[in-house]
C-alpha cells in the first residue's frame, strides 16, 4: 500500500451514539478501517478494558505525554482528561490505513486546525429530547452530569457547520450506512485518488 491513509473524524454530541454507531461500523467494516483507541483519566465503567475502550491513564501520565507532544488532541470534558496519541495515528495513516476517531467536539475542532484535510462527520440526534433519553437509557451518569452534558450538547450542535457532513443517527444501521457512503465517496475523490496516483509513480 503506498498511498497515505485518510483520517476520518466522528463527533457529536454525548449520548448521541457515537460509540454504539463506531462500534456497529467495525463489526462491518472488518480491516479496513483502523480505530485509534483513545487515552482518557476517567474511571473505568463496569465491561470496559484497558487498550480496547480506552487507554485508562492517571492525571499525571496524561499531563506528561502533552507535554511531551505525544498527544494529537485533548479536551477536558466532564472534569477529565479524553485525548488522541499521535503516534498510532501518524504511523497507521503511513502504512496506507484509513484512521477513524470518535471525540467530542472541542477535541474535533482542534484535529481540524492540525489535519485541515480531516473529514468529519457530526453525528446528530434525530431531537434533543431523543438525546437526553438516550443519556438516561444508557445509565452511566447521575442527573447532575446528565444536565450538564445536555447544556454542552446544546453548544455542541451550533458547531456543525464546521464538518463536512452530518448524519442523523435515527436508527443505527442507516447511520453506518451513511457514513460507509461518506468513506466510498472520500475515496473517490479525485484529490485522494490523484494522491494514490503520484505515490504510485514515484516507485516507478
Ligand atoms: N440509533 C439509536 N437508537 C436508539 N438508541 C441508540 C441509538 N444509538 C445509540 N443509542 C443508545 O444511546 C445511548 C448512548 O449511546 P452511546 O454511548 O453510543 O453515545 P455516545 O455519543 O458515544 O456517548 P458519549 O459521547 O457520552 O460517550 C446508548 O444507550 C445507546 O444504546
Ligand atoms: N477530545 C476527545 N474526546 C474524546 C476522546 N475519546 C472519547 N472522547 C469523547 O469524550 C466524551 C465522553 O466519553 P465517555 O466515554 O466518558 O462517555 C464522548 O463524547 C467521547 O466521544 C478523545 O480522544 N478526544
Amino acid at each position: 500500500m503506498s498511498r497515505r491513509g485518510l483520517l476520518f473524524i466522528l463527533s457529536g454530541p454525548s449520548g448521541v451514539g457515537k460509540g454504539t454507531v463506531r462500534k456497529a461500523l467495525f463489526e462491518k467494516e472488518g480491516n479496513e478501517l483502523k480505530y485509534s483507541v483513545s487515552m482518557t483519566t476517567r474511571n473505568m465503567r463496569d465491561g470496559e478494558v484497558d487498550g480496547v475502550d480506552y487507554f485508562f491513564r492517571s492525571r499525571e501520565e496524561f499531563e506528561r505525554l502533552i507535554e511531551e507532544g505525544k498527544m494529537l488532541e485533548h479536551a477536558e470534558y466532564v472534569g477529565n482528561y479524553y485525548g488522541t496519541p499521535l503516534d498510532y495515528v501518524n504511523q497507521t495513516l503511513d502504512q496506507g490505513y484509513d484512521v477513524f476517531l470518535e471525540i467530542e467536539v472541542q477535541g474535533a475542532m482542534k484535529v481540524k486546525e492540525k489535519v485541515p484535510n480531516g473529514i468529519f462527520i457530526f453525528l446528530t440526534p434525530p431531537d434533543l429530547g431523543e438525546l437526553k433519553a438516550r443519556i438516561i437509557g444508557r445509565g452511566t451518569d447521575e442527573m447532575s452530569v446528565i444536565e450538564e452534558r445536555m447544556e454542552v450538547a446544546k453548544q455542541e450542535i451550533e458547531m456543525m457547520s464546521h464538518y463536512d457532513y452530518a448524519v442523523v443517527n435515527d436508527k443505527i444501521e442507516l447511520a453506518v450506512e451513511r457514513i460507509e457512503h461518506i468513506i466510498e465517496s472520500e475515496h473517490l475523490k479525485v484529490s485522494n485518488v490523484l494522491a494514490h496516483y503520484k505515490e504510485m509513480m514515484k516507485e516507478w
